[in-house]
């Protein structure tokens, strides 16, 4: 069976075809700043981004008709439980006004739907950015007017999570990990038993800072700043999301530039980068209590998690936990096709959003 996959970016949209779970075709198309220049919301590139989807699968001889389904990562949803949820109009609406906020999964979905429904076949979204199964006890804050949001790289730390529980030889759905995927943003889960039951809103300030997110910040101080009437709310926006954590203290948001200029001697800069393993461990080790010390492995995967020295880092502070387990890079695109396919093969009926 034939999917399409489509997994867009802020900057780019990596798309894949799957023969079962036989990637035979996968692209990254970039879209320089010029390019989308013209667009003010991210949920204007749709047409943009679905022609050059198109006129790529047609150069290279891909018969849209000849798929089986098209599955997109699916965006800022209502909070919904993990697992395969055929795009809906529901579902549609919501991603196409953005109520609850922009980002380029959004458009996931969307284009998922508009090239499958053009011939007829279903389209599916996977593990979106919501999946939210956070116990009650995680939701709170310390203030009854907020309440702790789960917004993380669910898609991949799921698939990481199934990958090391059938390395310790168990199922994902009785296997207790903490999971940190280190990417531009750093999310830190508890897994347990399948359902990431605690994990750090990775996009709205909380958590560890990582290369271009401030994580936590001192609240008080961050409160006085809004109110000093020398920034606007976007500013303060950007400060905690895009202009943050490694971007704000060291001009890059890319790790391997930093870990160049530590290698380099630069003192700041590896107090900085060590700085962001130390609060990851740290976060790692509360996520340990979340699962009151029954953890199965610490599994670190993401970008980062190709720095050996950085791992290190953070193993040297969280290694008395549990062992650590380490898959670099992220599978996002085989874990879209992993879950359209078990829908599509019937071993699991797709999940209606609502
Ligand atoms: N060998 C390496 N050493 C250090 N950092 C690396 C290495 N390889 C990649 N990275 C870093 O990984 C980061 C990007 O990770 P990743 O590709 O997972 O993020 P993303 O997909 O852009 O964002 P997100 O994962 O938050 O959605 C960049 O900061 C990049 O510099
Ligand atoms: C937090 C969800 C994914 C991202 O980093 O944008």
């Amino acid at each position: 069976m034939k999917q399409l996959v489509i997994n867009p970016g802020s900057t780019s949209t990596k798309i894949a075809v799957f023969d079962d779970l036989e990637m035979i075709f996968e692209k990254t198309l970039r879209h320089s700043v010029e390019e989308l220049a013209p667009y003010g919301k991210i949920i204007e590139e749709f047409e943009f981004r679905k022609n050059i989807i198109l006129e790529v699968l047609k150069e290279s001889g891909i018969k849209v008709e000849e798929l089986s389904g098209v599955v997109g990562r699916g965006g800022l949803l209502k909070p919904m439980s993990g697992g395969t949820y055929e795009v809906s109009d529901s579902m549609l609406k919501d991603l196409k006004e953005g109520a609850r906020g922009e980002h380029a999964s959004n458009l996931g979905g969307i284009l998922a739907y508009e090239i499958a429904s053009d011939v007829n076949i279903p389209s599916f979204i996977v593990d979106p950015v919501v999946v939210d199964e956070m116990k009650p006890i995680a939701r709170l804050t310390g203030h009854p007017q907020f309440e702790r949001k789960s917004i993380f790289h669910a898609l991949n730390q799921k698939a990481v999570g199934r990958k090391a529980a059938q390395q310790l030889g168990k199922k994902y759905e009785e296997t207790n990990l903490v999971v940190a995927h280190l990417g531009g943003g750093v999310s830190v889960g508890a897994h347990k038993e399948g359902k990431v039951i605690d994990v750090n809103n990775a996009l709205d300030g909380e958590g560890p800072y990582s290369p271009e997110r401030s994580g936590t910040l001192p609240v008080t101080d961050l409160a006085k700043l809004a109110f000093s009437g020398n920034v606007s709310l976007e500013e303060v926006k950007k400060m905690i999301k895009g202009n943050g954590g490694l971007t704000a203290y060291l001009g890059t948001n890319n790790a391997k530039v930093v870990s160049e200029m530590c290698d380099e001697g630069d003192q700041n800069a590896r107090l900085i980068y060590e700085g962001m393993a130390y609060q990851i461990a740290k976060d790692i080790a509360a996520n340990a209590a979340v699962l009151e010390g029954n953890v199965d492995a610490i599994v670190i995967t993401g970008g980062i998690a190709y720095d050996v020295e950085f791992v290190s880092w953070i193993e040297k502070r969280v290694g008395f936990i549990a062992e650590v387990l380490v898959f670099p890079g992220e599978d996002e695109l085989e874990a879209l096709a992993e879950g359209g396919l078990r829908v599509l093969k019937g071993e699991e009926e797709a999940k209606i959003y609502s």
